[in-house]
């Protein structure tokens, strides 16, 4: 167990899907309910970054929350999230992503810790500098939607969500990160590194997941 708060983003609109993806189950169990029993052996605290739907997850019995940005997507769910998580560092999850798991939370986490222990004077980030976030990249690209991230991102975060930029990729691309190889990540966890960043958007996604993980 990390001293870190899980924030899994659960508010989107799921248009491609077309019903509420969080809760297609995979082996009898809603995905949210699997990325949940994941970080709960990882994170103290679990919060559900519900947007516009809070009501949906309220039968989890854990901390749901609204956004404070509504309808602007996943940006407005990690905001609501850091805002109410309470410790330094966050682990956050896209509620679809049907291999993330136990391990890479844990390794995240760890990198995280390691880099506030690190402080103000740790070298991998420049000097005198600290690494807001630990994000995984594969095939070159950062996967901010599986990533860990430092309170002390929120005003930068906030900024761009008052000023109407709303691409979470766009941000997290000039974060101070510690970037982390997706293989090795996707190694731990036991998929393919494509496979990591996997999310269930439209329903030949989830029968896709359903295939892998129900045979
Ligand atoms: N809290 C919160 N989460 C969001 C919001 N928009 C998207 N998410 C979550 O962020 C992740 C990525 O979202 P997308 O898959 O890009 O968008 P979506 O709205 O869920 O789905 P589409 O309508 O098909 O684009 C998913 O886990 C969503 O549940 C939002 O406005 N608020």
């Amino acid at each position: 167990m990390f001293d870190i708060t899980a924030i899994v983003l659960a508010g989107g609109r799921s248009s491609r899907m077309g019903r509420n993806k969080a809760l297609l189950p995979l082996n009898g169990v809603p995905v949210i309910e699997r990325l949940i029993r994941e970080m709960e052996s990882v994170a103290g605290e679990v919060i559900i970054a519900g947007g516009g739907q809070p009501e949906a997850y309220r039968y989890l019995e854990k901390n749901v929350i609204g956004d404070l940005f509504p309808e602007t997507g996943p940006m407005a769910g990690l905001h609501a999230g850091l805002t109410e998580a309470k410790t330094a560092w966050s682990l956050a999850v896209a509620c679809d992503m049907p291999f993330a798991g136990q391990a890479v939370f844990a390794q995240l986490a760890e990198r995280a810790l390691k880099a506030e222990q690190d402080g103000w004077n740790g070298t991998e980030a420049g000097p005198g500098k600290r690494f807001e976030a630990v994000i995984p990249t594969v095939e070159g690209r950062r996967q901010p939607l599986l990533a860990a991230y430092r309170r002390s991102v929120l005003p930068g975060l906030e900024n761009e969500l008052r000023e109407g930029n709303f691409k979470l990729t766009r941000w997290a691309e000039g974060l101070r990160a510690e970037i982390v190889d997706g293989a090795v990540l996707a190694g731990a966890a036991g998929v393919r590194e494509e496979d990591l960043p996997f999310n269930m958007n439209r329903p030949e996604d989830y029968r896709r997941a359903q295939e892998w993980l129900e045979q």
